[in-house]
């Protein structure tokens, strides 16, 4: 595999076909290595029109290059909640964030998987949530900043006692040409000179590559980053790489092109231009529905730490919903390592009823809907055995036992189903969908849906129903 390239393509044609490689070689191919990759400096900016026509939805061309599986041996996430989640609502009280805050800390468990939180210094308020974050002393998630890249800012980070800020470092020609008005060149050395200034105060930059997905990847990505990996060096101070999806253009089809290969970006920031796993994190966007697969993406091709925020919330479409990828984590490595995921739904709770933030229902995972089911037959098979229509054990992960709502298409087993989830009725306890208090309350769902009723029923009105029914048929539940 070597790097593939829409425009500026420069390839390793290198080969040591079937003998050992000897030392003089290695070092002779890692000069050549180093060289390869050096910025391509163009007059005018390569907007990849190819694949953007911006008149035209956007195209996912191939080449048929096939990227390796290279999944680091540890993985984590990290959470912009306060950061890019915060820039797309109304802020959060200082209160409001401690506490999420400290949701995350007893979700990502004992192992710190929820590795680190970057957070505004922006406002008086903004510090004074991040004061009370560190003074709580959690090892993780650890509190990290997000500032404007100047010295005093540095000062700032440094004053608060935090290790690492995060820097932005737009990478494509839209934002190096159209928005910066500079040439990459320019922007290069500007990049470096701020993050040079950063590691003067002690402090580890995490350079957000802003808009990688339409940038040129061989001909400023791969060159930037070696020249950070230099500085990383020469400080001996980590530098992470923060590749950002800005608008969801990644893909994460085999054989697709960069910039939109997500595998083929983390392989040449990994391979080429010598970033080690632990040092490069992925940041996606869900304008094309695909936030969660390229994140999982990322981390199968060599990414350690992927970049989220709390049920997605973030700029336009949002961002990598956390919870999604503490249960990617999960399948990916068979085990949750100590996360506790019944703090999910603590979390849900409190943004809906602390904050006031409307989760859409069919959100998987957190939504009102996401383990209701609803059509009759299928309730018939979950009243059965729960397994077949749940995604997997739900009460015990998530504290959300599988219901099933009533609706005219629920049927009987819907209601006797309904009942016992709703009660919370075990063994001989539980109704039989030919029980005659289910065939009563049956009678007045029917008349209510023939009357013209289209709105599923609510609890409260289910309640009343079965009450009216037990007294009518004098009857106890449970
Ligand atoms: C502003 C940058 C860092 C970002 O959040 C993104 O690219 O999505």
């Amino acid at each position: 595999m070597s790097g593939q390239n829409g425009g500026t393509m420069r390839e390793n044609n290198s080969t040591f076909e079937n003998r050992p490689v000897t030392m003089n070689e290695k070092n002779n191919l890692l000069e050549i290595e180093e060289h390869m990759y050096i910025l391509d400096d163009v007059e005018k900016p390569n907007v990849f029109r190819n694949m953007f026509p911006y008149s035209e939805i956007p195209k996912i061309p191939f080449n048929d290059r096939i990227v390796p599986h290279n999944m680091p041996k540890e993985i984590w996430i990290t959470d912009t909640t306060f950061r890019d989640g915060q820039q797309s609502r109304a802020p959060y009280t200082t209160e409001q964030i401690v506490t999420i805050y400290d949701y995350l800390h007893r979700l990502g468990g004992p192992n710190g998987l929820i590795r680190a939180s970057e957070f505004f210094l922006y406002s008086k308020k903004d510090r004074d949530a991040v004061y009370k974050c560190m003074e709580l002393g959690y090892q993780f998630p650890e509190v990290t900043s997000w500032i404007r890249a100047s010295k005093e800012d540095f000062k700032l980070v440094k004053e608060i006692g935090m290790k690492e800020t995060g820097i932005l470092v737009s990478c494509s020609d839209y934002h190096i040409f159209l928005k910066l008005k500079m040439t990459r060149r320019q922007a290069m050395e500007h990049y470096l000179s701020v993050i040079r200034e950063c590691l003067e105060e002690g402090i580890s930059p995490r350079c957000h590559l802003e808009d990688i997905t339409r940038a040129d990847i061989y001909g400023f990505v791969v060159p930037f980053c070696v020249e950070l990996m230099k500085l990383m060096e020469e400080y001996n101070i980590p530098i992470k790489i923060r590749a950002c999806d800005t608008m969801g253009y990644g893909v994460n089809y085999a054989g697709a092109v960069i910039p939109r290969s997500v595998q083929g970006i983390i392989y040449a920031i990994h391979t080429h231009a010598g970033v080690p796993h632990a040092l490069i994190e992925w940041h996606g966007h869900n304008d094309f529905y695909k936030a969660v697969a390229n994140s999982t993406t990322a981390w199968l091709y060599g990414c350690a730490g992927i970049n989220t925020s709390l049920f997605g919330i973030g700029e336009r479409t949002g961002n990598t919903p956390l919870e999604a990828m503490v249960f990617e984590y999960a399948q990916l490595k068979g085990t949750l390592d100590g996360m506790d995921t019944t703090v999910i739904t603590e979390l849900a709770d409190y943004f809906e009823k602390e904050i006031g933030y409307e989760i859409p229902p069919r959100t998987p995972f957190v939504g009102k809907n996401f383990n209701v089911t609803r059509a009759g037959i299928h309730a018939d098979g979950l009243l059965k055995n729960e397994e077949i229509y749940n995604i997997f054990d739900t009460e015990k992960f998530l504290n959300r036992p599988v219901l099933c709502s009533v609706s005219d298409t629920s049927g009987l087993a819907g209601i006797a189903h309904w009942m016992n989830t709703y009660f919370k009725l075990h063994g001989d306890k539980q109704v039989d969908k030919n029980s005659m208090l289910v065939q009563e309350v049956k009678k007045w769902v029917d008349e209510e849906y023939a009357g013209g009723r289209i709105t599923v029923l609510t609890d409260e009105e289910l309640i009343e129903q079965i009450n009216a029914a037990c007294e009518k048929l004098n009857l106890t539940i449970g």
